[in-house]
């Protein structure tokens, strides 16, 4: 692994449950739109939104407000269906990410299967780049993933960090981060520029930080609990110097055992 000062990561704060928090009593408050800008002025890289196909938190209008008001990259999660592709082709935000979605499920479980379902991905994913957007591919770190987005011509993977962030003991989350740090690899290899996130926190960010093919995190459901007590800019800045701290100096940031030197 470099053992010399890395570029800095990028933040995206993801303000999907400032709007589950808003829809729990169906009114305007609190704004995610207000939180997004907010996050701008505090340092945030990026807005990220997901406009789920239930619209349970994010709604149509949030996304457009986001598109015309946000001057830092705006990044739509969403399903890769026939709406959310029409969507997303007429508000043209900066980037799409698409992501598995089942209407039961509580959050986003497990990646995209891209290798399941090349030739519908492929004519998706040319219609969002026609139009001029970034497209990345929320999967699980498995190299028959990777292989599958590099083959329908996406930019950008975001790896799910879901499994190492919900990793019991010690030694499961060693195991996730071993498999995230050969994702990484790989897909950085590949040509592929290489995001992660989801459930990542205080406690569990700097390892997944210090990763040098990782360039961009995205965060949400902890920034927004945190910033019940401490107020969102202060919990931005604190997690964006989190991050500028693992990429000081890698090497010692990065869990020794996910060290894919010595695998
Ligand atoms: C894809 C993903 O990880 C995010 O969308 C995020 O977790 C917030 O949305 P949900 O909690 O609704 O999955
Ligand atoms: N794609 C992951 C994301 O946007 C944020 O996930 P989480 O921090 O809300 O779990």
């Amino acid at each position: 692994m470099t053992s010399f000062p890395l570029r800095p990561q990028r933040l995206g704060v993801n303000i999907d449950h400032v709007a589950t928090v808003r829809n729990a009593r169906g009114g305007s408050d609190p704004d995610p739109v207000r939180a997004a800008l907010l996050a701008q002025a505090a340092g945030a890289d990026g807005i990220t939104a997901h406009l789920r196909e239930d619209r349970r938190h994010i709604r149509d209008r949030d996304l457009s407000r986001l598109r015309a008001e946000l001057s830092i990259p705006l990044n739509m999660e969403m399903a890769a269906t026939e709406e959310m592709v029409a969507i997303a082709t007429s508000l043209r935000p900066h980037a799409c990410c698409l992501v598995p979605e089942r209407r039961e499920e509580v959050t986003t479980e497990g990646g995209l299967d891209v290798a399941a379902q090349e030739t519908v991905l492929s004519s998706r994913v040319a219609r969002l780049r026609d139009a001029g957007i970034r497209v990345s591919l929320f999967i699980d770190p498995d190299a028959e993933q990777i292989a599958a987005a590099t083959r329908i011509g996406a930019a950008v993977v975001e790896l799910h960090t879901g499994a190492y962030a919900e990793a019991g003991d010690e030694e499961g989350q060693f195991r996730e981060l071993a498999r995230l740090a050969r994702g990484a690899t790989l897909a950085a290899s590949m040509g592929l520029e290489v995001h992660a996130g989801h459930g990542l926190t205080y406690d569990n960010v700097t390892p997944v930080a210090a990763r040098p093919e990782i360039v961009e995190l995205n965060i949400g459901h902890f920034l927004i609990g945190q910033a019940i007590f401490d107020g969102l800019p202060a919990v931005i800045r604190h997690m964006k110097g989190l991050m500028a701290h693992a990429r000081v100096r890698p090497q010692e940031n990065a869990d020794p055992q996910s060290d894919d030197d010595e695998e």
